[in-house]
């Protein structure tokens, strides 16, 4: 018999609609398998952090289902699912709030009731897989932005998540901090969804693309053969840097 490993994310038919009425999600599906890594490209207005934030349960849905390892995603699981699913913030600043980089790393273990050793292995752990276990001591807002992004991932790494979920991971990064952040997500052992415009940086680092338009998956395949679609990424207002060519297939 051939075992089904429950995927990292199953979403069925989820629609949403905010207060006033815009209808944001019209109905997506998709699945996404333990230990993938995917890219969800669209345009400005697509969708994606409203599909985003029915990860963790900062929203929920309106119609249809999230579930996050098998658990769906409701008010009763909400705790063990903000556990799984970790959200990285395009923004560091939103997420690194202690006087210390060990303290912001160890707040949501310490939140999970852990202490002592146990919770400063999961600290040194976790820092030493972005490459900051050297600024453990250091006040966040000391570090330049590209290591205040490294410390803001291993704040969500520390809670060892089913799923990473980045938004726009390379933005304000220089050429050299984009290389090792990639270089750090290609090496993690965790699935990952990263929300990104940088349509390189989805092909350098996802095999699977998602394109979110209009509130649908209008697109859902290997990364390079959806950017070597030129009327695919013209429909969803989506345009790789001039002069870049998507290698050959
Ligand atoms: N709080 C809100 N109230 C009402 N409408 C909203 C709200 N937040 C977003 N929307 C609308 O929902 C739709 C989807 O927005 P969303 O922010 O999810 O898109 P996005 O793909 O993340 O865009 P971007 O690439 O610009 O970040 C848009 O039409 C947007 O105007």
């Amino acid at each position: 018999m051939t075992s089904h490993p429950v995927p990292s994310l199953e979403v069925s038919g989820l629609a949403y609609a905010y207060p006033d009425g815009t209808q944001a999600l019209f109905g997506v599906d998709l699945v996404i398998g333990r230990g993938e890594r995917v890219a969800l490209l669209g345009p400005n207005g697509a969708g994606k952090t409203t599909l985003v934030m029915h990860l963790n349960g900062i929203l929920t849905a309106g119609h249809g289902s999230v579930r996050v390892a098998g658990l769906d995603v409701r008010a009763d699981t909400m705790k063990e699912i903000r556990r799984r699913v970790g959200l990285v913030f395009q923004d560091p600043d939103d997420q690194l709030f202690m006087p210390t980089v060990r303290e912001d790393v160890a707040f949501g273990p310490a939140n999970l009731g852990m202490r002592g050793a146990e919770l400063d292995r999961r600290v040194r752990d976790a820092l030493d897989r972005v490459g900051m276990l050297d600024a453990i001591d250091r006040p966040p807002h000391h570090l330049s932005f590209g290591q205040r992004r490294r410390v803001a991932v291993a704040t969500v790494l520390a809670m060892e998540p089913e799923i990473l979920v980045l938004d726009e991971p390379s933005s304000n990064l220089d050429p050299a901090a984009r290389r090792e952040l990639a270089e750090i997500l290609r090496n993690l052992d965790v699935t990952v969804l990263m929300v990104t415009h940088d349509l390189p940086y989805a092909l350098e680092l996802c095999e699977r693309s998602l394109i979110l338009s209009g509130g649908v998956i209008a697109a859902d395949g290997a990364t390079r053969a959806l950017l070597a679609d030129a009327d695919l990424l013209a429909a969803h207002r989506l345009e790789l840097p001039y002069g870049f060519a998507v290698p050959a297939l």
